[in-house]
């Protein structure tokens, strides 16, 4: 019989900026808001490469308890015996070498998107977490949403027929009038040092859709890694402003067409419908912007009839709810049951499609610098140690 306790997950949060506080926020929820009853969070420590000040100051601007411990630096943190996973939520420049410090301390670890800067990175990731034994996954929170587990159930079911085309687009709209995007040049949405651009950081959730609906949802033995034709406009710090990318599944006769940019928007006016057309032989899904946590999609069958279903984020009484709670959940789930990877976003997922993203990036002469590309691990890696 199954317990009415629910399984408690202690978290430990490295680094303090915009989506480790949300995050953290939704880790702090109360789980029934979302009528989840088997799985709980704690948030024990958070780490800060920057102070333990600012680490301190994090725990109250999010409101986790007073006990929580404040560390100035990520070294602390994995040392921590009493953190069970840690999140790290640093710059895609950082992922390899903060997840890894993680892993080798033998912690669990859910790592932001995107989550390295190469193919090869993610690979050793991967190598550790299997070598140490422990849980990892890669932070695409909207794999864990209930409309993408809905959608991919329609598709899995037959819904719309074969699925033989996806168009999905993520683009913010940041274009200024003085050619820029709304960014500073030293921002990690644009700066090379901290792997930025829109390919990474939003290109993405497009490709997420693409391979959720084209290669996700195939049995294990039938999945194909695809091949890929890029086109890339790259802004003036070199990192790229706007990617396309074709990718081809030949054995499913499927393409998927994955779009971001910087300076257009995938919705304009909050009218533009949908951002992501799943094209099959008997209909079509639509998901409707934005890409990354999309609340309502539309199934039109071929011959007529459509039905549009709504999935909005649940919020807690002070009007909170962001929806990474749900792969919080995920990680919960996994660690109770013993599950070293996720279902939904399998350690060979995670590594084809940064190789898809590295080879596009590759194609569109987009160079990263080396001490973010390497993959040799250091612990005192000024990535880790924060001596920047
Ligand atoms: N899932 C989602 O919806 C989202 C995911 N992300 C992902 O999360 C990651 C972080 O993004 P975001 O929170 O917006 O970034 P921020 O710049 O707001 O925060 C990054 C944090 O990383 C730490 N850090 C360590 N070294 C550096 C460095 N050299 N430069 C900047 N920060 C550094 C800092 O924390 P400290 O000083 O405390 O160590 C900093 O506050 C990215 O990989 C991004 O793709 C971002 C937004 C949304
Ligand atoms: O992951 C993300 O999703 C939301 C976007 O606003 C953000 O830039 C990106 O990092």
């Amino acid at each position: 019989m199954a317990s009415s306790t629910p399984y408690t997950v202690r978290w430990g949060i490295m680094a303090t900026g915009w989506i480790a506080e949300v995050f953290t926020k939704d880790l702090l929820a109360d789980p029934a808001i979302r009528n989840v009853h088997d799985v709980r969070h704690e948030v024990v420590a958070v780490s800060s490469s920057s102070s333990k000040d600012r680490a301190a100051e994090f725990i109250q601007k999010v409101k986790a308890p007073s006990s929580a411990k404040a560390y100035g630096s990520y070294h602390e943190l994995v040392a921590d015996p009493d953190v069970d996973i840690i999140y790290v939520a640093t710059p895609h420049s950082h992922h390899f070498q903060n997840a890894m410090l993680a892993l080798e301390a033998g912690k669990n670890v859910l790592c932001e998107k995107a989550l390295t800067v190469t193919a090869s990175q993610a690979r050793k990731l991967v190598e550790m977490a299997r070598e140490k034994g422990v849980f990892f996954m890669e932070a695409v929170w909207t794999r864990y949403f209930p409309l993408s587990i809905q959608v991919r159930k329609l598709i899995a079911d037959g819904a719309i027929g074969n699925v033989y085309r996806t168009i999905a687009d993520l683009s913010l709209g940041n274009d200024m009038p003085d050619g820029k995007v709304k960014f500073d040049d030293s921002h990690r949405m644009v700066n090379p040092a901290l792997a930025g651009g829109a390919l990474l950081d939003l290109g993405i959730y497009s490709l997420t859709w693409v391979f959720q609906t084209l290669y996700h949802v195939q049995p294990e033995e039938e999945k194909e890694a695809p091949t890929v034709v890029a086109a890339v406009n790259k802004y003036h710090t070199g990192a790229d402003e706007a990617t396309t990318v074709i990718v081809q599944f030949p054995k499913h006769r499927s393409q998927g067409i994955a779009m971001t940019s910087l300076r257009v928007a995938s919705d304009v006016d909050g009218q533009s419908g949908a951002a992501i057309r799943i094209q099959g032989s008997a209909g079509e899904i639509q998901v409707m912007h934005p890409a990354y946590c999309p609340l309502q999609y539309k199934v039109i069958k071929k011959g007529g009839g459509a039905e549009v279903v709504d999935c909005p984020i649940p919020k807690d009484e002070s009007g909170w709810g962001q929806g990474m709670f749900w792969e919080a959940d995920e990680c919960a789930r996994c660690l109770r049951d013993g599950q070293k990877e996720s279902k939904g976003l399998p350690w060979s997922e995670s590594v084809v499609i940064m190789e898809v993203m590295e080879e596009a990036l590759r194609q569109g002469g987009v160079v990263y610098p080396e001490v973010i590309t390497n993959d040799v691990y250091d612990a005192q890696n000024p990535l880790n140690t924060g001596k920047r």
